[in-house]
């Protein structure tokens, strides 16, 4: 039997794949590692394989069938002990891009200042008497001034004569029934009330539509909580403070402007988004001022708005929300980087119900000499052909500049050419789109479709706090370990991208690239120095 040459196939073999993977964000970088990146490559790829095998290959209490990239809500206490998970947290990951504001910090930090808080009361529809109504009833909280609260007779919600009035928190606390947990009763329900547990997510409420409807419950309860400003100004700081500790150094948050007045100190709901933005842009700078006392300034770059009203509003109302925004631009032009329409997609109106005063929109920035570029949700759907899906022809036509989620891309060829072109980056949730069930691990999600088209990601965490991904370092987790192609290089360039297609100034944007590149060798540096064990 002659031998059989197998080098010309492994030649064109090797061709092919690099043919394939020419689009890649990574795919010139790959080509030109220096020794320090190689090396530091290759200690991650070894950490990953062998914590496939040595964490996701093992038997774990409460877990039926690990992997690498399974449901997060499930393996977050597995991932956060992986050696994988400790790079990841010390990485410097340049801009978090997508975030709602109202869920960016973690709940325990807002219950106890929702505690702190003498003119915040608490109410319920009805007396919460067994452990399943606790499960079943939210929590209303509003702040009033003293003298206008509606105080109820019985100051115990958990009273079977409660009789639905207001009762300060801390009471309401302190007076939750011993049969139901007392004052850590209280707080689990709490907490259960903000955020997403397994069992939903994986089983009662398994489908997009169900868990939609648990999400949005998150948001009613903390609503009037967050939009009182003591609790609003420390929970500015906390999401920035706790986005620096991860290694995140400028964010771009979405803010829900729909409600047109917020809570001052004194109860009263009279504060305007004028004064929030001033709320906001004064504790970007004391956190800026603070960074920059611990000589630790070059971390810090700062935050911008993404100004978003809820598409349940009619297009007539939406002038007002845009007029709104360019004031406010005029009057904060540093703070106001862009215009976003959110909600479920799925069930809320589409862009294209909103063209006229969109459109206006656009003339009334030519005519004010202001520029205020939409960064559209869209495509976060699994519809194909559906309104949701369509969003990304509008959000694409109406020249967006990044998208977030487009869930959907995958399914439109001529989209991701433009966007391929056009450099239109998508704002990546891997971990809000797996609980919100488009995706039931991420294996299976398009993000690895969407890299490999050389379309631009940026990876982002959405609404952390009723996901329990704080930060970045799950979602680039998440994303490593469900894939061979995607190594920490890769990362690298998605970390960069993330400045790359913020909205900060061609200055501000070369120092902020500048910054990141400085840390990033460092830590590539001491990935190698330490072997990886940081
Ligand atoms: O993943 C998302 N897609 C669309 N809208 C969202 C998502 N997460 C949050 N919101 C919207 O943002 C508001 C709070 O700022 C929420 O009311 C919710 O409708």
């Amino acid at each position: 039997m002659s031998s059989i040459d197998i080098s010309d196939y492994l030649a064109d073999r090797g061709k092919l794949i690099i043919q394939d993977r020419a689009l890649r964000v990574d795919a010139v970088k790959l080509d030109n590692l220096s020794p320090t990146e190689a090396t530091a490559e290759e200690i991650v790829r070894a950490m990953r394989a062998e914590e496939a095998v040595s964490v996701w290959g093992a038997e774990h209490e409460d877990i039926e069938h690990p992997f690498p990239g399974m449901e997060f809500l499930t393996s977050r206490s597995v991932i956060m002990r992986t050696k994988v998970f400790n790079v990841l947290h010390k990485m410097p990951k340049g801009a978090l891009l997508h975030a709602h504001l109202d869920a960016t910090v973690d709940v325990k930090f807002l219950l106890d200042r929702i505690l702190e808080q003498e003119a915040l009361y608490v109410r319920t529809s009805t007396p919460l008497t067994t452990l399943s109504s606790t499960a079943n009833v939210l929590p209303e909280f509003s702040p009033f001034p003293k003298s206008e609260v509606k105080l109820s007779d019985i100051q115990s919600l958990t009273d079977a004569s409660y009789d639905g009035g207001w009762i300060p928190v801390k009471v309401a606390r302190e007076s939750f029934s011993p049969e139901l947990g007392g004052p850590e009763g209280f707080d689990k329900w709490y907490i259960a009330s903000t955020t997403i547990n397994p069992a939903e997510a994986y089983g009662t409420h398994k489908t997009v539509e169900k868990i939609w409807e648990k999400f949005r419950d998150t948001f009613g309860v903390t609503r009037d909580v967050i939009r009182f400003s003591p609790i609003f100004r420390a929970y500015v700081r906390e999401f920035l403070l706790s986005s620096i500790e991860d290694g995140i150094s400028y964010v771009e948050a979405r803010i829900n402007f729909l409600f047109k007045t917020f809570f001052g100190p004194d109860g009263r709901n009279t504060l305007t988004h004028r004064d929030m933005l001033k709320i906001y842009g004064s504790v970007v700078q004391e956190v800026k001022d603070e960074m920059k006392s611990q000589r630790r300034e070059d971390e810090f770059i700062g935050s911008r708005i993404i100004y978003t009203t809820i598409k349940i509003i009619t297009p007539e109302e939406l002038e007002w929300y845009t007029e709104d925004c360019l004031a406010l631009k005029k009057e904060f032009p540093d703070l106001i980087a862009g215009f976003d329409l959110v909600g479920p997609e799925d069930t809320t109106k589409p862009i294209i119900d909103y063209l006229v005063p969109l459109l206006r929109f656009k003339d009334r920035q030519k005519e004010l000499g202001l520029e205020i570029p939409f960064i559209f949700h869209a495509g976060e759907t699994l519809g194909d052909g559906t309104a949701a899906d369509d969003n990304l022809y509008d959000a694409v036509l109406l020249g967006t500049k990044r998208i977030g989620h487009g869930f959907s891309m995958i399914k439109h060829p001529k989209l991701m050419e433009i966007c391929r072109e056009r450099k239109i980056a998508l704002e990546v949730c891997p971990i809000s789109n797996e609980i919100l069930r488009y995706t039931t691990s991420i294996p299976m999600h398009p993000i690895a479709s969407v890299l490999n088209h050389g379309i631009p990601v940026c990876l982002c965490s959405d609404d952390p706090s009723a996901f329990g991904n704080l930060g970045l370092s799950f979602d680039f987790y998440q994303v490593l370990v469900s894939s061979e192609k995607t190594g920490l290089i890769t990362l690298g360039e998605i970390a960069l991208d993330s400045l790359k297609y913020s909205t900060l100034e061609a200055g501000e944007k070369e120092r902020a690239i500048a910054l990141w590149q400085k840390r990033w060798t460092e830590f590539l540096e001491r990935i190698v120095r330490t072997g990886g064990d940081l």
